[in-house]
């Protein structure tokens, strides 16, 4: 390891975030929390770094670039590479590995608490004998349902696949786990099954200063339906999904990854000459969203700004750049 070298734990969770083996906001926000403090214990170790206050700083930093690059989506990536180099502090290698290691450890257990109270909030929401409908795989709307069910609601649920990677699939266990009976269904099929479902439930990537939830493919569709059918719909996303560089009017950007995830080559090849796109995610209005369901209670998503001037002030610092 040199003094910008990222660590080797460093270098594989970014791998594995950019190959989805370790996913969804919070999982990846805690992971890559998790890597700077193990690029911290290297740094303090490593020949280059260990009596250099400065090199280990630029070695974070770098450590920091090279784990926010992986993903552009989700905003919980950046705002825990943010709290964990915002607290680095100290004038010796040993304060700042110390301060680091510290900082990510209560970047995990605030992580924790959050999607627990968040869990508590969205499941005041739902009434013993709900049918809740899913998208994708979202560990802030899962602590909502089970939640419900903990506070000895009786919830069935109507679990969306999530075409292209089927993450519904990984839902669908979990709530079967939790006691939830489930019906898996195909994504078009959603509109079919809304009249039979009492609440949507979907969690969320990002969400911008004007109340648009950035979250898997298809949620926009789902939320549009819903209102169509009457049924409320919720996002269950703690704060660290709220995007602070869209307070000063940057877009959230939506991530395009490999078409072989929509089509097998071999099928591709005999279709013949045609392009593929796969965005991982869309935006919902915030008119389509009925409430964004925090650590810090319920919003609609049009007043989330408010929130999000009071936890990032107008915007949003890049503590991995170089000074
Ligand atoms: O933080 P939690 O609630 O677990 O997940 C939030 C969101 O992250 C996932 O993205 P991906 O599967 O990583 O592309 C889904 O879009 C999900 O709704």
């Amino acid at each position: 390891m040199t003094d910008t070298e990222p660590a080797p734990a460093v270098s594989e969770t970014a791998e594995s975030i950019a190959t989805m083996e370790i996913r969804g906001a919070a999982t990846i926000a805690s992971a890559a929390a998790e890597a700077l403090a193990e690029q911290a214990e290297a740094a303090a170790a490593a020949d280059a770094t260990a009596s250099d206050p400065e090199a280990f700083r630029a070695s974070m930093r770098a450590a920091a670039r090279t784990l926010r690059e992986t993903r552009p989506t989700a905003v919980s990536l950046p705002n825990a590479l943010r709290y964990v180099l915002q607290r680095m502090e100290g004038d010796s290698v040993d304060r700042l590995r110390r301060s680091v290691v510290d900082a990510s450890d209560a970047f995990v257990e605030q992580l924790d608490r959050a999607q627990e109270d968040l869990g508590q909030v969205g499941a005041n929401r739902l009434a013993d004998g709900d049918t809740v409908m899913t998208h994708c795989h979202s560990t802030d709307a899962l602590a909502c349902i089970e939640a419900a069910v903990e506070q000895g609601k009786s919830i069935s649920a109507v679990v969306k696949e999530t075409r292209p990677r089927q993450q519904g699939h990984i839902t669908a266990e979990a709530l079967r786990d939790a006691g939830v009976p489930v019906t898996l269904i195909v994504d078009s099929a959603a509109r079919r099954y809304l009249d039979e479902v009492d609440h949507v439930v979907v969690g969320a990537d990002s969400i911008a200063a004007d109340g648009g939830v950035i979250n898997k493919i298809g949620t926009s569709g789902l939320a549009v339906n819903a209102r169509e059918r009457g049924v409320p719909i919720m996002t269950a996303a703690q704060t660290i999904k709220l995007h602070p560089e869209t307070l000063t009017g940057h877009t959230v950007e939506i991530e395009m990854r490999d078409e072989t995830e929509v089509i097998d080559p071999d099928a591709r090849e005999e279709i013949g000459e045609i392009d593929v796109e796969n965005p991982a995610f869309d935006v919902t209005p915030p008119r389509y969203m009925d409430a964004i369901v925090t650590e810090h209670g319920q919003f609609p998503p049009e007043s989330i700004v408010t929130l999000m001037r009071e936890l990032f002030g107008e915007g949003a610092a890049e503590p991995w750049a170089e000074p």
